[in-house]
């Protein structure tokens, strides 16, 4: 799992690190650092550009500078702000050979020290007009300037990288933004962190989590998944919810619903029946896609939020509930609910847009629910009303298509029958489900259905990192 520290937590950490380390050592272990990856990515080449602003993300670029002088780089460094500059960094930098200069001259490699921790909004005038200018690549130190170090959001010009450097621990903007290859710099910080403030799981994590039946297991055991989604309007919806519950994991599936006839024939190993009431029991329910939100869907959503079992709500469950509250406040609180709202069907629910801080939102959505809340998207986040926050980072946009949904809910209803924890249900199936879409499409835009009959390749996939 990697973890992602707010910037709230990094400084209260670097504060009390810095109180027991000898002035000025972070910052020239976190430089050299920067140096030792410039070193890389120059390959032989040897100019280099420094942007350098007024804190001590512009030292360690200068300290960086420093560092590559003595490797006999040529670096040039333009300061942003030159009275604010950091003073022992450019010292050291001057002192090296280093030039300063009012413009960048042709470089081969251009360190971002502009700001970092300390960033608020998109990159200012100054430092936009250079940034603007540059061709070579980019080696942002700690995150790209102008990016909120926090949400990752970018509200006006911004540096795009090619590496990140970061120290001590990643923050947010490495999960939420595109920071280019991003590499961690160990300065001893991990002692003074708190838990992290977002997770991602990795593919030993999803391998671990994901159920795996033993010796003594049988189709009840792995825990039997309702799904409770289509209609005669939409029966590809009850196929691929279906489908993508049967390939998850080796649990029995019961659909209950109006596309019986269509689920059947393409899943002869599920159970269908047309009536949720003859559905029989299970041990999590998956409701929502294509069902409608007339009266008889309202009564299926009815029928299990009061089955005293976990459940997945996903599309017209959604919309059902942001049109008729009473339907959620009637539900036993003790019902454990993964909601997967898109952007629309969130504004919908909450009654406000999702607006640029998603994990913020993700978060509000999940305590006033008391839900776990899968926010879809590029990056996708899922909350849980005690505050854990995953992210799930997509690895192509071609599974943005029509389907993709309901294979994701279909995965998520079975994994919670399998009594896999629900946030992690949900992150699990979000990973899997990347991966899914990834390998189906290698480059090409693909259905849902190839999305979905990707899972067996996806699960194998991760556990293959497993001893
Ligand atoms: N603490 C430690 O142990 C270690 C810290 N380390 C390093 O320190 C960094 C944090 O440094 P920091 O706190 O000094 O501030 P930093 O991010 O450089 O900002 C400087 C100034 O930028 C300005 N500015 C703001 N927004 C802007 C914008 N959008 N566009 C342009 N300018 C903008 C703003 O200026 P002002 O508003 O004051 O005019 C602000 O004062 C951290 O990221 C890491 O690299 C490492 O060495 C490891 C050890
Ligand atoms: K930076």
């Amino acid at each position: 799992m990697r973890g992602f520290w707010s910037t709230e937590h990094v400084k209260a950490a670097e504060d009390r690190l810095l109180a027991r380390t000898p002035e000025g050592a972070l910052m020239r272990r976190a430089s050299f650092g920067v140096a030792t990856v410039a070193l890389e990515l120059l390959g032989g080449r040897r100019r280099v550009g420094l942007l350098v602003g007024a804190g001590n993300n512009g030292g360690d670029a200068l300290w960086a500078g420093y560092f590559l002088r003595r490797r006999g780089v040529a670096v040039t460094a333009v300061l942003l702000d030159p009275d604010r500059a950091h003073p022992a960094g450019l010292a050291a930098f001057r002192r090296a050979g280093g030039r300063v200069a009012s413009e960048l001259p042709e470089v081969d490699l251009v360190v971002d020290g502009v700001v970092g921790l300390s960033a608020s909004g998109p990159l200012r005038p100054a430092a936009a007009a250079h940034v603007a200018k540059v061709t070579a690549p980019v080696l942002a130190v700690d995150l790209p300037s102008g990016v909120d170090p926090d949400t990752g959001v970018t509200g006006g010009p911004f540096v795009e990288a090619h590496t990140t450097v970061t120290f001590g621990c990643r923050k947010p903007v490495h999960a939420l933004a595109d920071c280019g290859d991003v590499r961690l710099v160990d300065i001893g910080l991990q002692p003074e962190l708190p838990g992290p403030d977002l997770m991602e799981l990795e593919d030993a994590d999803v391998a671990f989590a994901w159920p795996v039946p033993g010796v003594g297991d049988d189709k009840y055991s792995q825990g039997v998944t309702g799904i409770a989604a289509g209609s005669a309007t939409y029966p590809g919806a009850a196929v691929l919810s279906t489908g993508a519950s049967v390939l998850a994991t080796s649990g029995m599936v019961r659909y209950a619903g109006q596309a019986a006839d269509a689920v059947r024939a393409r899943w002869p190993e599920s159970i269908c029946t047309g009536s949720i009431t003859d559905a029989g029991r299970v041990q999590a329910w998956s409701v929502g896609p294509g069902l409608g939100t007339g009266l008889s869907a309202e009564n299926v959503l009815r029928y299990v939020l009061d089955a005293g079992v976990p459940v997945c709500a996903d599309a017209d469950a959604i919309t059902m509930f942001a049109n008729n509250p009473d339907l959620w406040d009637a539900r036993d609180p003790d019902t454990t609910v993964v909601l997967t709202p898109h952007d629309r069907e969130y504004a919908r629910l909450m009654g406000e847009e999702v607006g640029t801080d998603r994990v913020a939102a993700a978060k509000r959505a999940a305590e006033r629910f008391n839900a776990v809340l899968l926010l879809k998207g590029n990056t996708t986040i899922v909350a849980d009303p005690g505050g854990a926050v995953a992210v799930n980072r997509s690895r192509s946009a071609w599974p943005a298509t029509a389907g993709s949904g309901d294979v994701l809910s279909g995965m998520i209803g079975s994994l919670l029958a399998a009594g896999v924890y629900p946030l992690l249900a949900a992150a699990c199936a979000a990973h899997v489900h990347a991966l899914a879409g990834e390998l189906a499409a290698d480059g090409a835009p693909i259905p849902a259905s190839s999305l979905m009959a990707a899972i067996p390749d996806a699960i194998r996939s991760v556990r293959a990192v497993t001893p």
